[in-house]
């Protein structure tokens, strides 16, 4: 219709639509003339957010614009317009807020309208789906107990009321009855914005980027072990920063098990549930000899390398030993403005790693990781590199390995620059925590003879640690 025959814009064309149609009939008819001429689906997108700037009215101007018109006409919009943020928000102080409830039976959504004039839409299979009822949930386990096989995924609804006590009142066509409070509601908001909110508050993605000059954020061992206050500064601190430095724990091996449990528990590896750092005979790695270890992540032999690397001191060298990291999600970025090329390779190859030996058991691990991983969105999430375990076999056609090698010396090259490097020397009764799927980290060779250099490792997954930190959350501030 609107895109001049390209099918993959149809379903924009109908949505803009359905907007035009929210947008009083002087402003719509001059829109539609230029919206004509939208050909391309970056333009039509552009198109989307300008009509929907102009769709913001509340409920109550939408139905007075229904209630004018006799026919029934195409109601509106979740994805954009009515729903704001503020719909996906849990009233302050619980008061409870809705004003109204009301079935669009044609669209087969619910609208809630809020006491703040805001508007939400849950469709009514969702709703059916999370009935809350005894019989639709086990409580005890908070799990849906309905079976997808019971479930009409056209159903409609008989009946929806606003109880005494504030709840949505669903009557379905069967007869079962639920009910849905608002805050339950709210949280569960469709509106992009309401989602956004909800998946930050759940993942905490969003990242502070540091170089050279971070002062890596530092708290007291035992206040972690044992304040809850302190234990959700660690874990907020760790995913928005990546590094959080311990003092003052006991020199003695068993910390980072202890540490771990204060989360849950630790990931047991090929190398043990703790791992010993030291400078060893026939050594079964790279980290336990004396040498220098380049900027590396742990385990990428590992399809699942672990998230989270616990390391600490119980003694340390005379002569050298001092660790480095860097912010390897802050490097990528700059890697893919730089130099798109190299990062579009390091995001795109398949890289082998291999790791054999023996110590908690007999292995012969192999993996296949991109160097730099990045999600649905082109968001970096994860690094993939230590360059002792890259494998000898490299499964790529002749001619893209000259541009891999380029790619990751360009990538290997950033990161060892100073300017990005951070370097600290650990102390007997230290104790480093750090993100294993965004920094990079090394430590410089060490003289080892009279005194043996000694740090105790351990890993955990980000699963495991973000489980904490919700629970934490929630001792410590009460929200949900
Ligand atoms: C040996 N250990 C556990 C200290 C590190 C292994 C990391 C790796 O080889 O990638
Ligand atoms: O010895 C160190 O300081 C770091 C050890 C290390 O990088 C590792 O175990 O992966």
């Amino acid at each position: 219709m609107l895109c001049l025959g390209n099918p993959s814009c149809e379903a924009y064309d109908a949505q803009i639509f359905r907007l035009l149609m929210l947008i009083p009939e002087a402003i719509r008819s001059s829109l539609k003339d230029s919206l004509l001429f939208t050909a391309t689906r970056h333009t039509t997108e552009l198109t989307f957010r300008m009509l929907y700037s102009l769709a913001r009215f509340k409920c109550s101007l939408l139905q007075v614009l229904k209630g004018a018109s006799r026919t029934p006409r195409p109601i509106t919009v979740p994805r954009f317009g009515h729903q704001t943020l503020a719909a996906a928000l849990p009233a302050v102080g619980g008061s409870p807020g809705v004003r109204q409830a009301r079935a669009l039976d044609h669209e087969r959504l619910l609208q809630v309208q809020w006491d703040d004039g805001a508007c939400s839409f849950y469709p009514f299979t969702w709703l059916r789906d999370n009935c809350q009822c005894p019989l639709c949930t086990l409580q005890s386990a908070q799990a849906r107990s309905i079976l997808l096989t019971d479930l009409d995924v056209h159903t409609g609804v008989d009946q929806v009321r606003v109880t005494d006590s504030n709840k949505v009142s669903i009557t379905w066509p069967d007869q079962h009855n639920s009910e849905f409070e608002p805050d339950w509601l709210k949280k569960r908001c469709f509106s992009p914005e309401a989602r956004q909110a909800r998946q930050e508050e759940l993942f905490l993605n969003e990242r502070d980027f540091w170089d050279s000059g971070l002062q890596i954020p530092t708290l007291d061992f035992k206040e972690v072990l044992h304040d809850d206050k302190a234990a959700l500064d660690w874990l907020m601190t760790l995913r928005r920063l990546g590094i959080v430095y311990l003092k003052g724990a006991p020199v003695e091996q068993g910390q980072v098990a202890r540490l771990s449990q204060r989360i849950g528990y630790l990931r047991l590896t090929f190398y043990g549930h703790t791992w010993q750092v030291q400078d060893k005979p026939m050594a079964n790695n790279i980290a336990y000899t004396s040498g220098k270890l380049s900027l590396h992540t742990d385990y990428p032999a590992l399809h699942h390398p672990p998230g989270v690397q616990f390391l600490h001191c119980l003694q340390q060298a005379q002569q050298g030993g001092e660790s480095e990291v860097v912010d390897g999600f802050h490097v990528a970025e700059f890697l893919r403005r730089e130099h798109p090329d190299a990062f579009n390779t390091l995001t795109s190859l398949r890289v082998d790693f291999t790791d054999t030996g023996s110590d908690y058991c007999d292995f012969s691990v192999q993996s296949k990781n991109r160097i730099i991983d990045v999600d649905n969105e082109g968001r970096v999430v994860r690094i993939n590199y230590n360059n002792a375990t890259r494998d000898s076999v490299l499964d790529l056609p002749l001619d893209q390995v000259q541009s891999f090698y380029s790619s990751l010396k360009t990538f290997v090259e950033l990161m060892d620059q100073p300017e990005n490097v951070v370097t600290y020397r650990m102390e007997p009764g230290d104790l480093v925590t750090f993100d294993n799927w965004r920094l990079l980290h090394g430590r410089k060779r060490y003289v080892s003879h009279s005194s043996l250099r000694h740090l105790e490792g351990a890993y955990l997954d980000w699963d495991e640690v973000m489980s904490r930190l919700r629970i934490l959350r929630k001792a410590v501030h009460g929200d949900s």
